[in-house]
């Protein structure tokens, strides 16, 4: 393979092993499952999309927005979502993570900053839930550094945390309790983002 080749494959494989969910194997995810209960079935979900989808459109349908996945959690209620925005709209997505395939967060790793696509624009920030509002906080700053004309929120989760965050969600689908949720998207030690409907762990 050709020098410069072999530089740009190592510098992608690093930005993808720094950015890849690696599922916890020490846990055992049937058993997971076993031990949760689904707190909002699929149709909640389709159903709250669907509300969204609308608000979202009566805010800023005219304005060409950029539409910004936060992967990898939302990339489920994206895929959802966008069908249902009858508007014409570009699509990027921005990578942050401080969770890992723990259940507590930590600093906060990027894996893909947003860029200057944002300036002007109208953003649509997407993610799956806000929890300690840390991640979304620092998103928003970083369009705003880029010249973002606005950045408006939507969430399909909001965690209640009964305390101020960082930054607010301007549409939030669904509030969830003060617990680890998984499905739709959310992971739990990795695994199970696949699930059509939301579940709340249950700790012993
Ligand atoms: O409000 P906060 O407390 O900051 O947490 C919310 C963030 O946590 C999750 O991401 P995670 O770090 O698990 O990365 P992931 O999207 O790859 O799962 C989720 O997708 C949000 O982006
Ligand atoms: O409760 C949660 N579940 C999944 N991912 C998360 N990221 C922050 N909080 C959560």
């Amino acid at each position: 393979m050709a020098k410069h080749l072999c530089g740009y494959v190592v510098f992608c494989r690093k930005v993808i092993n720094k950015g890849a969910c690696v599922a916890n194997r020490s846990v055992n995810p049937e058993q997971i499952l076993q031990q949760s209960e689904i707190i909002y079935t699929e149709e909640d979900v389709r159903n709250a999309i669907a509300v969204l989808a609308k608000k979202i459109s009566a805010r800023i349908a005219g304005t060409e927005p950029l539409v910004m996945c936060v992967m990898g959690g939302a990339v489920v209620f994206s895929g959802q979502l966008l069908p249902q925005l009858g508007f014409p709209l570009e699509f990027d997505y921005v990578q942050a993570s401080r969770y890992h395939e723990k259940t507590e967060g930590e600093q906060l790793v990027w894996t893909v900053e947003p860029r200057d696509n944002v300036r002007g624009k109208t953003v649509l920030l997407l993610d799956d839930i806000l929890d300690e509002g840390q991640t979304l906080a620092a998103i928003r700053e970083k369009c705003l550094a880029h010249g973002a004309a606005e950045v408006v929120i939507a969430v399909l989760v909001e965690k209640d945390l009964e305390r101020v965050k960082p930054i607010q969600a301007d549409y939030v689908g669904l509030s969830v309790p003060n617990r680890y949720v998984f499905g739709c998207g959310m992971d739990v030690y990795g695994w199970w983002r696949n699930l059509p409907a939301i579940y709340a762990l249950n700790v012993n």
